[in-house]
């Protein structure tokens, strides 16, 4: 453990954020000799926090590469990226080289570090969700599953399979013990193991087997000793969130050596549905036992009001740890959360004259739309988007956006020519296209990928679509310009020979600026890593999805605001029977929980929206001050 000596008095670069903070924030950013977790309500600091103690360390004379900060998302990775650039940069240090990123990116950094004992290797490419329903969906028909007969039947199948999935990865099993549990029948066994065998034998990795992976791989003790020794400082920010096998993962690569340092809110946990298991924030002293645990308790977001307000609803919760927290600012306006009822098809209008209204006073940027699905924020999106008001429609991922979608499936195709959803998204067909479902049961009988197979029988002129000639003549030409070339000019050759220039010319101006600032950051960062399966890598795990403009509405889901502020928060969708949707008491307490984390991102004022006809959500009333 690190010692807790006298700071170096060469920390002039860190001077300045270390004395913003209050003495408990200062306590929290100062302790590194024993384990620290910062349990607070909203608004209080934790985040900033996170970004004193990473320079703290250094000023302490950790190497940036040695202090790794592991964010919930990657908006929260870029932002923290963006801070802490400047003072590594100060001291010499190559900024793309900090370890700063979800589980999910790091954990591939990790497996990628060790070639030979990695489960999935080190060249693997990783599927996003949607190929990991497309790989199911094919071993369905392969197996001639009795829900092949019917769409919905076999749509209803996939999604089942991958929900176990998923939820078998988030609690760090692996398939061997999934079978050992002998908690599944023969037929969901079977199943899974295919797509086991189906990712194993052809270097395919999918977001659980990254985390369960590094847990595997630091089961060995000469790694797992390395990688103790590697880390001085372990950073872990929206800890509430994390689920069973990211706790493990968290306490499986902290050293007895390591500062570890955990921030988190029991109030904000919102992926109960996704895995997260507040077990871990509440159980910390107890596998932590010499940790400092640190309660702040000034919100200096939100105004009075507003801090009041969230307290009184979330403490209809039953299953939380009481918190004192007092607003910084007093506020003082008078309506500070305002109610908007609407009539039918009205929301859209009622929403546009707010934000018209406050943008006399305050920029565009400055304001947040948030809703409780993402059809409702493209929607409202889209329906603003019309009205004249500039929006950014926020979405968690860079591969949302088609071409970049097409870049990471070119990246991986040309990695691995066994990721037959990177090919089908390659020649954008879908995973039900007759011709790809030949390909691959011949591939499955020869045991051969797809991809060759698709190329012999273009040879023999079997195939005559233009879209599948296309592919593999810009494969075959691509594939020896890449000869012992580096990352930047794999990137590069991808975009000339891909048709990158004649997709962008088809889009808006503001998405092809967009596309081109991106892939220019990415061509940056191309130069620290290897390979292009590493790449693509980062647009798939690392890099957050686009925000096109510079002064406009941020639109996004209440899920996908996590961490983040405005002065201007409306929300839509607090309608009766809508919010919450069922009042299963596990379901609701989340759902407050939702509520809870979308007003406390305003800093100045909240607009809730609802139908007129339903009247306002429950959680209004528990707001105004409804027994709990
Ligand atoms: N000591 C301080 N003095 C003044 N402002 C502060 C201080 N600490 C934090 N802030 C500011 O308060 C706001 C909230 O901080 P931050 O986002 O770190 O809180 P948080 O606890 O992570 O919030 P949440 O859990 O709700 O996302 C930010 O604008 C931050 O800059």
């Amino acid at each position: 453990m690190i010692s807790n000596q006298a700071v170096s008095p060469t920390r002039a670069a860190g001077a300045s954020i270390l004395d913003t903070l209050n003495e408990d924030q200062t306590r929290a950013a100062t302790t590194f000799d024993r384990p620290v977790l910062v349990l607070a309500g909203s608004g209080t600091g934790k985040t900033h926090i996170l970004t004193a103690k990473f320079v703290a360390a250094m000023d302490r004379g950790i190497a940036p590469d040695r202090i790794m900060a592991v964010t919930f998302t990657r908006k929260a990775a870029q932002e923290l990226r963006e801070r802490i650039s400047p003072y590594a940069a100060a001291k010499g240090f190559n900024p793309e080289k900090l370890w700063i990123g979800t589980f999910h990116s790091l954990s591939s950094r990790i497996l990628r570090l060790n070639p030979n004992l990695s489960p999935v290797g080190s060249q693997f490419t990783t599927l996003e969700p949607t190929d990991v329903d497309y790989i199911i969906s094919a071993i369905l028909r392969q197996m001639r599953h009795e829900c092949i007969q019917s769409p919905h039947a076999l749509a209803k199948k996939v999604r089942q399979i991958a929900g176990l999935l998923d939820r078998l990865k988030n609690t760090g099993l692996t398939m061997d013990e999934v079978v050992a549990s002998r908690e599944h029948d023969r037929e969901t066994l079977d199943i899974l193991k295919s797509y086991e065998t189906h990712l194993r034998g052809r270097g395919l990795a999918d977001y659980g087997d990254l985390i369960v992976g590094v847990l595997t791989l630091l089961r060995n003790e000469v790694v797992s000793r390395a990688w103790h020794k590697k880390f001085d400082a372990i950073l872990v920010d929206e800890y509430q969130d994390i689920n069973t096998a990211q706790g493990r993962w968290i306490d499986a690569i902290t050293g007895d050596n390591t500062s570890l340092t955990c921030l988190g809110d029991d109030d904000q946990v919102v992926y109960q549905w996704r895995g997260a298991d507040p077990r871990l924030i509440l159980g910390f002293k107890k596998r932590y036992p010499s940790a400092d645990v640190i309660t702040l308790r000034t919100n200096y977001r939100s105004p009075a009001p507003i801090v009041n307000a969230a307290l009184r609803l979330i403490s209809h919760n039953s299953d939380r740890y009481e918190k004192t927290v007092y607003a910084a600012n007093d506020g003082g306006f008078d309506s500070t959360i305002n109610l908007h009822p609407h009539g039918p098809r009205q929301r859209d209008e009622v929403l546009a004259d707010i934000l018209r209204a406050e943008s006399i006073a305050y920029a565009w940027s400055s304001m947040m739309v948030l809703t409780r699905t993402n059809a409702e924020a493209q929607d409202i999106a889209l329906s603003l988007g019309n009205r004249g008001i500039p929006v950014n429609l926020i979405r968690p991922s860079a591969v949302d956006s088609g071409p970049m979608r097409l870049l990471s499936a070119w990246l991986r195709l040309v990695s691995n020519a066994n990721d037959t959803p990177a090919l089908a998204q390659c020649c954008v067909l879908t995973e039900s296209d007759p011709t790809l479902t030949n390909l691959w049961t011949m591939g499955v009988l020869k045991s051969r990928p797809i991809l060759e197979i698709l190329m012999d029988e273009v040879d023999r002129n079997r195939i005559q679509r233009p879209e599948l000639i296309q592919l593999v003549q810009r494969y075959r030409t691509i594939m020896p310009m890449l000869d012992n070339r580096d990352a930047v000019y794999g990137l590069h050759t991808i975009f000339a020979q891909a048709g990158f220039e004649q997709l962008l010319d088809t889009l808006p101006e503001g998405e092809r600026i967009h596309f081109l600032t991106v892939f220019n950051g990415l061509a940056a960062d191309a130069s620290a890593v290897k390979t292009l399966s590493e790449l693509a890598d980062l647009i798939q795990t690392q890099m957050p999805g686009k925000t096109i403009k510079t002064d406009a509405v941020m639109v996004s889901t209440m899920h996908g605001v996590k961490g983040l502020e405005a002065p201007i928060v409306c929300t839509t969708g607090w309608s009766k029977k809508q919010f919450p949707r069922s009042l299963d008491d596990d379901d609701i307490e989340e759902q407050r929980r939702l509520a809870f984390v979308t007003v406390t991102r305003s800093s100045e004022r909240v607009h809730i929206l609802f139908s007129e006809q339903s009247g306002p959500s429950q959680f209004v009333s528990e707001m105004q001050g409804a027994a709990a």
